[in-house]
């Protein structure tokens, strides 16, 4: 595709209905997919030999919400270092000043597809316990780092042929606002906790939750919750899983835990009902005793109280994923302590703007 030098070392290409200016040594760039903060394309790096995803932060300053999670995304890549979190290999933007700053690009490894892709694909138990150990270390990283993620979903989870698994970002901003945003992307609830949807305190269970969702639907084929705002989330979730017990409730605020128990009681399902051996792989041997395991996990991921579900570290040694377990994976080194009161800051559109810019050309 014909591209055009606009300023010494970089090229304007078109992907999809974006430009990209990027630097001379990113050639054949295609799209790969459009997430929450822009385009992303897939590129051949000239220098290292090898392809690489390129994500285009079109004006990550335009509002605070885009700021924040630009400005936490570049501090939290350079601090974490897992292979089940995907590496930020170069940032770059084209702009020679502040005053002309526009636009920030991201380098990333390239992988082949998002989970989203693959839910829908019939995974025998291998490649199920696989994805599902790597998730969970991956996010125990991001916890060993301050990290809770907090919006965990198969979009912002990337895979490939050989199934390795990568989780592509860094979730909400302790005070991200939960649900506008400028663009027509919608956000995806599905996926968040009953301590997210009711507003209470959280702790790192909430990525447990999430997991157990994403894991229930790569056995179920289908959104285990998927609900249209956040009162239709909890009414899914209740119906299926039952209400939740008055010591729960009665630690939530009081508006909430007045509506919590406007609810219909609900006793909920069985697992064995919710997930049935008809709906796991049936390949070798041994598959029935692995599908009753895998839902013992599934049951203790998907509780509703979250002083109850089970832990990062218990769930990477369960019968169902201990088999991956694997010291250096699992307790690689822990990185660099993530200072949370860098999200409390509430700066104004310029401020963010030269922060970010800081960011992107002291870049290492
Ligand atoms: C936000 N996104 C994102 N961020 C960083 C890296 C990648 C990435 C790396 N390799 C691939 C291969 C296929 C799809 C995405 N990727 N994707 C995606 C945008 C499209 C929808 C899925 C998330």
């Amino acid at each position: 595709m014909k591209g055009s030098r606009q300023n010494e070392g970089f090229h304007t290409v078109e992907v999809g209905e974006t430009a990209f200016t990027v630097l001379e040594r990113y050639q054949n760039l295609r799209q790969v997919g459009t997430g929450a903060q822009g385009v992303v394309a897939a590129a051949y790096d000239t220098q290292l030999k090898q392809n690489v995803a390129i994500k285009k932060l079109s004006r990550p300053f335009q509002n605070v919400t885009h700021a924040k999670r630009a400005y936490r995304e570049l501090r939290l890549m350079s601090l974490v270092n897992h292979k089940n979190i995907i590496r930020l290999m170069n940032v770059f933007t084209s702009q020679k000043t502040l005053e002309d700053f526009q636009d920030v690009y991201m380098v990333m490894e390239l992988m082949e597809a998002n989970l989203s892709q693959v839910v829908n694909l019939e995974l025998d138990h291998e490649r199920l316990s696989y994805l599902l150990y790597q998730l969970l270390c991956g996010v125990r990283h991001l916890h060993a780092a301050g990290i809770i993620h907090r919006d965990l979903k198969p979009s912002n989870i990337a895979v490939k042929s050989d199934c390795s698994l990568k989780i592509l970002d860094f979730g909400l901003a302790r005070t991200a606002n939960q649900g506008f945003l400028m663009t027509p992307y919608v956000v995806t609830r599905y996926y968040r906790s009953p301590e997210v949807i009711l507003g209470m305190s959280y702790s790192g269970t909430v990525d447990i939750w999430s997991i157990g969702c994403i894991f229930g639907e790569m056995v179920r084929g289908q959104v285990l919750f998927p609900g249209s705002d956040h009162i239709d989330q909890w009414n899914k979730i209740i119906e299926t899983l039952g209400s939740p017990t008055p010591e729960f409730v009665n630690r939530l605020q009081p508006a909430v835990s007045n509506y919590v128990r406007t609810r219909p009681h609900y006793r909920g399902m069985s697992f064995s009902r919710l997930f049935p051996d008809g709906c796991f792989p049936t390949e070798s041997g041994g598959s029935r005793a692995l599908a009753a395991q895998a839902r013992d996990l599934l049951q203790k991921m998907l509780e509703l109280d979250p002083n109850k579900r089970i832990n990062i570290d218990d769930a990477l040694r369960h019968p169902y994923t201990n088999i991956w377990y694997e010291p250096s994976e699992v307790e690689a080194p822990p990185p660099l302590q993530y200072d949370n009161s860098l999200d409390e800051r509430e700066l104004t559109v310029e401020q963010w703007r030269e922060e970010l810019w800081r960011e992107v050309i002291n870049w290492r």
